[in-house]
């Protein structure tokens, strides 16, 4: 359609070597949208050295002093030559650089109901993964076996809990089965100037204040197990709560499935495969940073 306009353009202006051109589609458009009217456009067109013994060369870039390089045919050169003719033709070298716009960091909030297995899938994760920063919370609840202070958690008394609430520090925090737990605010800024996606670990509530602070700048992953009876056993395998603890976190995570309209991503963590979980919160990732319109967190 391009072609034909020019053509029609070059016929009204007395210009009959249409068909000797070999215009690049691609700096007419340019031109043509960006200087948007006839007047303009037969600028452009006035600006193509037009050498009638070589078809093929002309100066898009309109720059009368530059000398004439023919582009040779493809069949004839080879293709530093033919890069060669084209940049000079063309007026600039090709840049090797990424065409794809560099990703912004992200904020990527797994959650998920009470044992489905958002610790475990974040420790693969963490193994698969580089260019991650796992958010450590804060938390006042005692240490379980094995678990590390800075690691894990920040293990801090409830005291010193209530002190970062007062200055501000946490992105968000709760009183969850009687333990405060928090975000620090710091930590995810020091990593995200450093060009880290950031993940946060947080219950359903978290994730829900999170929506509530974040809104869309934020990627929500929500983790379920297969069926309701393996999440159960999963908990129960795990030895970690007491029968009355257990009763309430099992009622608690009943509730909380029916959460996944605020989410972004659902992800299956079925039991033996949680190898697959992590592949697909990798592939939510991966979704994510090939988006055109990113998103775009500030904390
Ligand atoms: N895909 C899986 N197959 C089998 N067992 C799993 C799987 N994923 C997690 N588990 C086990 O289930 C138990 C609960 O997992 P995990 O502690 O990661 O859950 P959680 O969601 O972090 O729980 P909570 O919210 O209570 O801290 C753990 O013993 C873990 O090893």
């Amino acid at each position: 359609m391009l072609r034909r306009l020019v053509c029609d353009s070059l016929v009204h202006s007395n210009l009959h070597h249409c068909h000797q051109f070999s215009i690049p589609q691609r700096s007419l458009q340019n031109s043509f949208t960006l200087t948007n009217g006839k007047l303009n456009f037969l600028c452009l067109i006035q600006k193509i050295n037009v050498s009638p013994r070589f078809s093929s060369s002309y100066s898009p870039m309109g720059d009368s002093r530059r000398p004439l390089i023919p582009i040779p045919a493809v069949d004839k050169a080879n293709r530093s030559e033919l890069l060669r003719a084209l940049e000079a033709s063309l007026g600039s070298s090709f840049s090797s650089d990424s065409i794809c716009p560099i990703p912004n960091p992200l904020v990527i909030v797994i959650s998920g109901p009470s044992g489905v297995g958002k610790d475990a899938v974040i420790k693969k994760l963490r193994e698969a993964r580089e260019g991650l920063h796992f958010v450590v919370t804060a938390t006042s609840r005692e240490k379980r076996p094995g678990e590390v202070d800075g690691k894990d958690y920040y293990f801090v008394s409830k005291e010193e809990f209530l002190s970062m609430v007062e200055q501000n520090e946490l992105l968000e925090y709760a009183l969850v089965y009687g333990d405060y737990k928090g975000i620090p605010k710091q930590q995810i800024r020091d990593y995200m100037a450093k060009g880290y996606d950031i993940v946060l670990r947080v219950d359903i509530l978290g994730a829900e204040t999170l929506r509530k602070i974040l809104g869309n700048s934020a990627v929500f992953v929500f983790l379920v197990a297969e069926s309701e009876i393996a999440m159960v056993e999963r908990l129960i395998d795990r030895k970690t709560e007491t029968a009355e603890a257990l009763l309430v976190r099992i009622a608690t995570a009943r509730e909380e499935v029916k959460h996944v309209n605020n989410f972004d991503y659902v992800v299956e963590n079925a039991k033996g495969k949680l190898e697959n979980a992590v592949k697909l919160v990798e592939s939510n990732i991966d979704a994510e940073k090939a988006k055109v319109r990113q998103r775009s967190a500030v904390i």
